[in-house]
C-alpha cells in the first residue's frame, strides 16, 4: 500500500513542522495577553518566530519531536498489520530526513536505535469502526513536557492547597497543582489533558485523548465544561508565565474527560503538553490510502501575531513598562569567557553567545563524572541539547537545536562546573540549589534559552566543528557548536539570583489563595 504509507509520511511531516491552525490561535490569543517588553513577551515573540521558520524550513518546530502516537479507526475488514507496516515505513522514512530526531533508545543498554523503531516505538493503537474510511490521528509529545504529567489519586493533602477530596472541587485542586507543579519546565505557556477515573493506565490514557480534542471545543459535559473554563482562567493567575519567566499567560488549553473507577480508586491524571502542541490527523481512503480530509484546520496562514498588540516600539520601552522588572543588559560575549565577564552579569541580562559551545546532556553529564573531556571546557559553554542532525557528504548539518529541561542535570552540575571549569550552563527550566551555590563559588551563569525554538537556534548554528561520543547517539553525543549572535536570558547569576527560585515562590504564594472550596 505504497501510497498509504505516503500519506502517512506526510502525516508526520505536517505534525513536526507546522503547528495546527487551533494551537496558533490559541497562542495568538496568549499573546495579547502578555505584556510585550516582558521576559515572557519576548519569549512568545521568540516562539512565534520559531513557527513561523518551522513551516517555512519544513523542519522540526522543536528538536524533540517526541514519541510517535497514533491512535487509527479502521473500518471491519481492514487489514491493520499492513498498517503497522506502512506507518513504521513512513517512521523511518522521516526520521532519515530529519523530520523526527531519532527518539528511541533501549532503557537497559541506552543504545538508539537510530529510526525510532524499537520496542514500543512508536506507539499506535488501533480501533475498529462503522464508517468506511480510515480515521489517522499523531501525536508528537516530547519528553520534557511528558515529565511534567502527574497523577493524583484522591483523597490526598496537597501542598499549598490542603485536603483535596473525591468530588470535583477535589479534581480542581489536583489540576491547578498540576499547572504549578510544572512551572515552566515543560515549556509553558501549555495545554493539559486530564483524566478523571480509570485506572492509573487508563486514567493517563484518557487524559492523552483529551489532548485530541480541538482548542476551541465545548465538553459535552456541563460540570466538566465549566470546571475547564475555571482552570483556564485562573491557572493563568499563578504567574508562571512563557518558560516560567513569570507572566500572565501560563495555560493554554484544558480539556477534562471522564471514564468510570474502582470503588477504591479515584485517579485524577494530567498529561501536560508544551506550548509546541504538534498533533494532525487524517480521514484516508480505505482502498487506496489517499487523504481525503486534514482533521485540524492547519496552520498555513494563520498568524500568531495578535492585531492590536503592543507594538515593537512599546517594546523598545521595556523596563518602564515592567513593574519590578530591572532593566535589562544586552551583554555580547565570547568563549572562552573571563570570570570577570561571568561576574559582571545579573538576573535579567540578555546574553549574545558567539564562539564555541558544547552539546551534553544526560549520558555526557554522568560519563563527565569519572572521566576528562575530550576538549578543554575551561572557560566553555554546556548547552543541554540534543540537536536534530543530518549527514551528508559536506558533513554534518544541525536541522533543529532548542534546549532541553535542565533540571535533570542538577545531581551532576555542581561538580562538572567545578571540575572543568565551566563558565555557562545553557538550558530552559532553571536548576537547583546546588547548581545556584557552585555559580557562585566558581564564577558560572545559568542562561535560559526559549524551549523548543529549535529552528531560531540552528539558525545561529554556524558550523558543526567536530563530535565526541556518537555512540552515545545523535541526541546524546557532543557536539562542537559554532555559534553567532545566540541569545539567552541570565535566569541564575554568580551572586545567588535566582529567577526559578523567586517565580516558584511567587507562584506557591499564589496557588495558596485557591484553598477554598469553589465546586460545592
Ligand atoms: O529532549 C529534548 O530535546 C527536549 C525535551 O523535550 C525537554 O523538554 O526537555
Ligand atoms: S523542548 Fe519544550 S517544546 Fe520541545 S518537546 Fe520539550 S517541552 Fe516541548
Amino acid at each position: 500500500m505504497r501510497r498509504f504509507e505516503d500519506s502517512l509520511y506526510e502525516l508526520i511531516v505536517e505534525t513536526s513542522t507546522n503547528l495546527p491552525g487551533d494551537v496558533r490561535r490559541a497562542i495568538a490569543e496568549g499573546r495579547s495577553r502578555e505584556d510585550r517588553a516582558s521576559r515572557s513577551g519576548l519569549a512568545l515573540a521568540t516562539i512565534a518566530q520559531n513557527i513561523g521558520m518551522a513551516e517555512m524550513e519544513v523542519s522540526p518546530i522543536c528538536q524533540d519531536t517526541g514519541m510517535p502516537t497514533f491512535i487509527i479507526h479502521t473500518p471491519v475488514g481492514v487489514n491493520q498489520l499492513a498498517i503497522k507496516r506502512d506507518i513504521e515505513a513512513a517512521v523511518r522514512k522521516a526520521t532519515k530526513e530529519g523530520k523526527l530526531r531519532p527518539n528511541s533508545v533501549d532503557s537497559l543498554t541506552g543504545a538508539n536505535s537510530g529510526d525510532n523503531l524499537g520496542g514500543g516505538t512508536p506507539v499506535v493503537h488501533f480501533e475498529q469502526w462503522e464508517e468506511d474510511q480510515i480515521d489517522v490521528r499523531l501525536i508528537l509529545k516530547g519528553g520534557g513536557c511528558e515529565n511534567k504529567n502527574i497523577q493524583y489519586s484522591l483523597p490526598a493533602e496537597l501542598e499549598g492547597l490542603g485536603k483535596a477530596g473525591r468530588d470535583l472541587d477535589g479534581i480542581r485542586k489536583c489540576i491547578l497543582h498540576a499547572v504549578y507543579q510544572a512551572q515552566g519546565q515543560g515549556c509553558s505557556a501549555g495545554f493539559i489533558g486530564v483524566g478523571i477515573g480509570g485506572d492509573r493506565a487508563s486514567g493517563y490514557e484518557l487524559a492523552k485523548k483529551q489532548l485530541f480534542r480541538k482548542t476551541g471545543d465545548t465538553n459535552p459535559v456541563p460540570e466538566l465544561a465549566e470546571l475547564e473554563d475555571y482552570v483556564l482562567e485562573h491557572a493563568n493567575e499563578l504567574g508562571i508565565g512563557t518558560m516560567g519567566f513569570g507572566g500572565e499567560v501560563t495555560l493554554l488549553g484544558c480539556k477534562i474527560g471522564v471514564m468510570n473507577r474502582l470503588p477504591a480508586s479515584f485517579f485524577v491524571s494530567v498529561a501536560y503538553n508544551c506550548w509546541a502542541f504538534r498533533r494532525q490527523g487524517l480521514l484516508l481512503d480505505a482502498g487506496t490510502g489517499e487523504i481525503r480530509e486534514w482533521l485540524y484546520e492547519r496552520g498555513t496562514g494563520i498568524s500568531v501575531e495578535e492585531e492590536g498588540a503592543a507594538t515593537e516600539a512599546a517594546a523598545e520601552a521595556a523596563p518602564e513598562a515592567v513593574p519590578d522588572a530591572p532593566p535589562s543588559r544586552e551583554v555580547r560575549l565570547t568563549t572562552p569567557i573571563s570570570e570577570e565577564d561571568i561576574r559582571s552579569l545579573r538576573v535579567g541580562d540578555v546574553v549574545i553567545l558567539s564562539g564555541e559551545m558544547h552539546t551534553g546532556r544526560d549520558a555526557l553529564h554522568k560519563h563527565l563524572i569519572d572521566h576528562d573531556s575530550p576538549v578543554d571546557l575551561g572557560g566553555g559553554v554546556i548547552y543541554h541539547c540534543g540537536p536534530v542532525m543530518l549527514n551528508d557528504e559536506a558533513g554534518w548539518h544541525v536541522k533543529a537545536a532548542g534546549p532541553t529541561t535542565s533540571i535533570r542535570e542538577e545531581p551532576y552540575q555542581a561538580d562538572i562546573i567545578r571540575k572543568f571549569g565551566i563558565r555557562a550552563v545553557i538550558g530552559k527550566g532553571g536548576m537547583g540549589a546546588k547548581t545556584l551555590q557552585a555559580l557562585g563559588e566558581h564564577g558560572a551563569v545559568y542562561l535560559n534559552a526559549i524551549g523548543g525554538a529549535a529552528q531560531y537556534y540552528a539558525e545561529c548554528i554556524k558550523n558543526v566543528n567536530g563530535a565526541d561520543f556518537m555512540e552515545f547517539g545523535i541526541p546524546e553525543a557532543m557536539w562542537h557548536l559554532q555559534v553567532e549572535g545566540f541569545a539567552a536570558i541570565v535566569t541564575m547569576d554568580s551572586h545567588g539570583g535566582s529567577l526559578h527560585a523567586d517565580v516558584e515562590k511567587n507562584s506557591a504564594e499564589k496557588l495558596a489563595a485557591f484553598r477554598e472550596p469553589v465546586f460545592k
